[in-house]
């Protein structure tokens, strides 16, 4: 599919380019712009990022610039349920490629806690979230080809409350089955209400989705992402 085929929706900017590496660049470039600004104003500003494997790039120039980390807090949009190290634990793909180098002095906040399981562990999550300040001020996302983001998967038993506008909860348990492991989300109204959306991505098969997603946004249970493609939000896509 070309670019030039998505019609995004009105007020959602396309930052496309032509490699992973220069679109984690200005991706790096507009979040720490933004972060700069925003710690004129506020004493901690926060940063919420996604795991998977888009991300990497990005964390490794975002690392290189020059913050007052030490006031940045930094966490998950979601995680899988598992220990620091397993490998698809987003915990330490998070601490081994962005908190290091100028980074190393941010705060992390880890939606991973103590527990069996993250139901037994959600009380603990909200504990360490408790001081976080909302509204969130940057939010990077990724995207599923299922269409979930963070871990708002389509197939959750827990999506409808996760999703639902007035969900009081800033995190949520997600058990979708189509997941080998159980996992912790954000919920919709902290995500929904960040001063500055990117969802970044990478490869045809997601243009495709994308495209997928646009071409009916109200339909948002089957594809969660859909909520999130509205004025504000910036595209970062490379091949
Ligand atoms: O499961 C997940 O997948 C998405 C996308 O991952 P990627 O490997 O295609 O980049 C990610 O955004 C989400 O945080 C993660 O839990």
């Amino acid at each position: 599919m070309k670019t030039s085929d998505l019609q995004l929706p009105e007020g959602v900017r396309a930052r496309f380019g032509e490699t992973p590496e220069e679109v984690a660049l200005n991706l790096a470039d507009a979040v720490a712009e933004f972060l700069a600004r925003r710690l004129k104003d506020v004493p901690r500003a926060s940063l919420v990022v996604s795991g998977g494997s888009t991300p990497l790039p990005f964390f490794k120039a975002l690392s290189d610039k020059d913050l007052e980390w030490g006031r940045v807090d930094v966490l998950l949009a979601d995680e899988r349920w598992v220990e620091e190290d397993h490998p698809t634990s987003n915990t330490r793909l998070v601490k081994d490629n962005l908190l290091r180098n100028h980074a190393a002095p941010a705060r992390f906040l880890s939606l991973k806690q103590p527990g069996a399981t993250p139901a037994e562990g959600l009380e603990a999550v909200k504990a360490e979230l408790a001081d976080l300040a909302l509204p969130l001020d940057v939010l990077i996302l990724g995207m599923g080809n299922d269409g979930h983001t963070a871990s708002l998967f389509p197939d959750a038993p827990e999506l409808a409350c996760a999703m639902n506008p007035e969900c009081q909860e800033i995190v949520s348990v997600a058990t979708p089955a189509s997941q080998p492991q159980k996992r912790i989300t954000l919920t919709w109204p902290p995500l929904r209400d960040a001063r500055f959306t990117a969802l970044h991505l990478k490869g045809e098969d997601k243009l495709d989705t994308l495209k997928k997603a646009v071409s009916d946004l109200d339909s948002v249970m089957e594809m969660p992402i859909r909520a999130f493609l509205k004025p504000g939000l910036q595209v970062f896509w490379s091949p």
